[in-house]
């Protein structure tokens, strides 16, 4: 499997790339971003894997997301991938909204047509990504966690629980917790995989928790000034469901702060000590 550098740039003494490739996974090209901090010759380092939420690319959290830092300090690399396939063959939401289609793959393998041949997100971010990083970048595969916000906090939250023994961390900021009972995730789930609502439980963080997943720990921050947090996000549901078996959740709630970067670069250090704190260990 090969790659295509599209830039890199020097960055707290590491190095902040994007890169191209031929995805077999959603039939597209697909594009991502990985930043590599200093490191001897021959390390190889623990990867936080960074999935982001609705209209996002990897640009969004790359430009904006201020974890560079943190990373160097902590000797983390970080990689981001988009948040669906893309290109014009690739069918979008009939009516060009923002909450489905393209730039919102959900992190699903969608099995409704148009959807089935490029949405296949799930596989491409815990399989076909995972395989490329691991034979092109110096990570050790066995020190993984994973990350995200809103829709991309889903995802984290659902990979971890399905894949708990490949990531040692997992947190998200503002994340979608229950999408099939929030409008946002109706809507994505009816789309991607069909009406029958048993097929959505795999990709439904509560459900996945009342079904009998388990994690070590999840890291929740969301801001009570965000738009979306009654009608879209709902972290009570993840609070009652973790609650009830036992999974440990730090839940905070930040005081003033949105839905937007300007909340997430907030927290984003806090939230990588705490996954080095894990990967480390
Ligand atoms: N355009 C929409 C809101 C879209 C939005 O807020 N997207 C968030 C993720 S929401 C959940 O997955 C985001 O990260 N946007 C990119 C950014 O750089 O801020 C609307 O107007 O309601």
């Amino acid at each position: 499997m090969t790659i295509q550098t599209v830039s890199t740039n020097k960055s707290y003494g590491g190095v902040q790339g994007v890169y191209r490739h031929a995805s077999l996974a959603t039939g597209t090209d697909m594009v991502f971003s990985v930043y590599v901090p200093p490191h001897a010759s021959d390390a190889r380092l623990p990867v936080v894997w960074y999935l982001s939420g609705l209209t996002c690319t990897h640009a969004n959290v790359t430009e904006k997301g201020e974890f560079r830092r943190a990373c160097a300090e902590l000797g983390l690399i970080f990689v981001a991938p988009d948040t669906s396939p893309r290109g014009p063959d690739v069918p979008g939401d009939a009516n060009n909204a923002y909450d489905f289609g393209l730039g919102a793959g959900f992190y699903v393998d969608a099995t409704q047509e148009p959807f089935a041949r490029n949405y296949r997100m799930w596989s491409y971010v815990t399989d076909e990504l995972p395989k490329l990083i691991a034979e092109n970048f110096p990570v050790d595969v066995k020190r993984q966690s994973v990350m995200g916000h809103s829709m991309g906090g889903h995802g984290a939250l659902t990979v971890a629980l399905r894949n708990p023994h490949r990531f040692r961390a997992a947190s998200a900021f503002a994340p979608i917790v229950a999408p099939s009972q929030v409008p946002w995730g109706i809507k994505a789930l009816t789309g991607y995989l069909g009406p029958n609502r048993d097929t959505w439980r795999n990709h439904d963080t509560v459900a996945l928790i009342e079904d009998g997943a388990k994690f070590s720990g999840f890291l929740v921050d969301y801001g009570d000034a965000d738009n979306f947090l009654k009608e879209q996000l709902k972290p009570e549901l993840l609070q009652e469901a973790c609650t009830k078996t036992n999974i440990p959740l730090t839940l905070r709630r930040q005081v003033g702060y949105d839905h937007s970067y300007y909340f997430i670069s907030t927290f984003m250090g806090d939230h990588l000590h705490w996954h080095a704190a894990r990967l480390t260990a």
